[in-house]
């Protein structure tokens, strides 16, 4: 059931909105979907894990990995079986979260994501969308793949957040202190983007506003809005994604960020992004972008965590949402350009041998 006007005058209020859709408040949508214990206990040993990685208290590297975005539920889930064994095959060197990501912001106009647009065709169904996200990161933790992904709506996290083990801010949000504030309150490690002119200290203030307590207007379980207080999150970062000057994953760049992140108090290593401005979105550059990390890791640079764009077919395709989701090719990307998944099997492989060389080193 739509509504219009709910203040106001016919004048004054909401002069540009064609309808208010209630949706399902996220406690009903959790009790549809609910998360066994087994599944909330891998949720928390994941994020402890994640928090070990990244003060090196567990010498691995956080290698979080998967579609730019999640377009086709079937698809999403054939990939993360086979992410699980070669998370499996790598548990020793690699602490693989899986990309799961539901929302995408946008440059200008696009596709905004699962969430917002689940069938792919401009009918923004979010109660289904919401629904579906759930439902997704239910079955990839219950195949033993802990769920990465980007947090954008500030009210979409009451639905989905309990199943999530990391999280980021994109490189538009990193600024915007309702993003901070999110972050503040939410229960896993985080990472903050640079910015996309490539401003790195954008994304410190963002690490160091949202270890601190917050007070803001958000919404409950109930759904209803609420005054929300946090205590700050102590497990905040920052990504390295490059930016309109270029790449930032070289060694002076790496360095550079450590000591900034020194310097402001925080845990002094980064996650790079092996795409985005690192790549300049070219898959096929991605993959060497991986391989250069990988001996930075191995010469043990300040490096906790990488990200890699991966889907299971090459490259990525357009969608156009006035024609639907008819004739996509199935497995490949309808956002950004990824790695196909042979060369994410490679590039796995690279970089666990590289965090073997890094222990052994360490080893003397
Ligand atoms: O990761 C995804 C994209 O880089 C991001 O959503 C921006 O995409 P766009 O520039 O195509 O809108
Ligand atoms: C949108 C993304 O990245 P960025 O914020 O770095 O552009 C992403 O990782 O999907």
């Amino acid at each position: 059931m739509t509504s219009t006007r709910t203040t106001g005058t016919d004048t004054t209020s909401d002069v540009h909105v064609a309808a208010f859709t209630p949706l399902p408040s996220p406690a009903s949508v959790a009790a549809d979907l609910p998360v066994d214990h087994e599944r909330a206990a891998f949720v928390a040993r994941t994020r402890d894990e994640v928090r070990a990685v990244m003060t090196r208290a567990d010498d691995r590297l956080l290698a979080v990995v998967g579609p730019c975005s999640i377009h086709d539920p079937a698809a999403g889930l054939d990939y993360a079986a086979r992410l699980a064994r070669e998370a499996r095959r790598h548990r020793e060197d690699l602490l693989v979260v899986m990309r799961t990501y539901f929302e995408k912001p946008r440059t200008t106009v696009g596709w905004k994501g699962l969430i917002n647009d689940p069938h792919l065709d401009g009918s923004h169904d979010i109660e289904a969308g919401l629904r579906l996200a759930r439902a997704f990161l239910r079955d990839v933790t219950a195949l033993g793949v802990p769920c990465g992904t980007e947090f954008l709506e500030p009210i979409s996290p009451q639905y989905t957040a309990d199943l999530v083990a990391w999280g980021a801010i994109g490189a538009r949000t990193t600024e915007s202190q309702i993003h901070r504030q999110l972050a503040s309150g939410l229960s896993m490690p985080i990472g903050f983007k640079n910015g996309t002119d490539g401003g790195l200290q954008v994304a410190l203030d963002a690490a160091v506003a949202a270890a601190a307590p917050q007070s803001f207007l958000g919404i409950g379980a109930d759904g209803r809005a609420s005054l929300v207080t946090t205590t700050g999150n102590p497990d905040t970062s920052v990504i390295l994604r490059g930016g309109a000057d270029g790449p930032n994953y070289a060694t002076e760049h790496v360095l550079a960020a450590s000591r900034m992140l020194a310097d402001a108090g925080l845990v002094d290593r980064v996650v790079v992004d092996a795409s985005h401005g690192n790549s300049g979105k070219d898959h096929v550059r991605q993959a060497r972008v991986a391989a250069e990390l990988a001996e930075q890791v191995a010469a043990d640079e300040p490096i906790a965590g990488l990200m890699l764009e991966s889907h299971l077919v090459a490259g990525a395709q357009p969608l156009d949402v006035t024609a639907g989701p008819a004739g996509l090719v199935y497995g490949q990307s309808v956002t950004d350009a990824c790695l196909g998944w042979e060369a994410t099997v490679e590039a796995l492989d690279v970089l666990a041998e590289a965090v073997s060389e890094r222990r052994a080193r360490a080893r003397g």
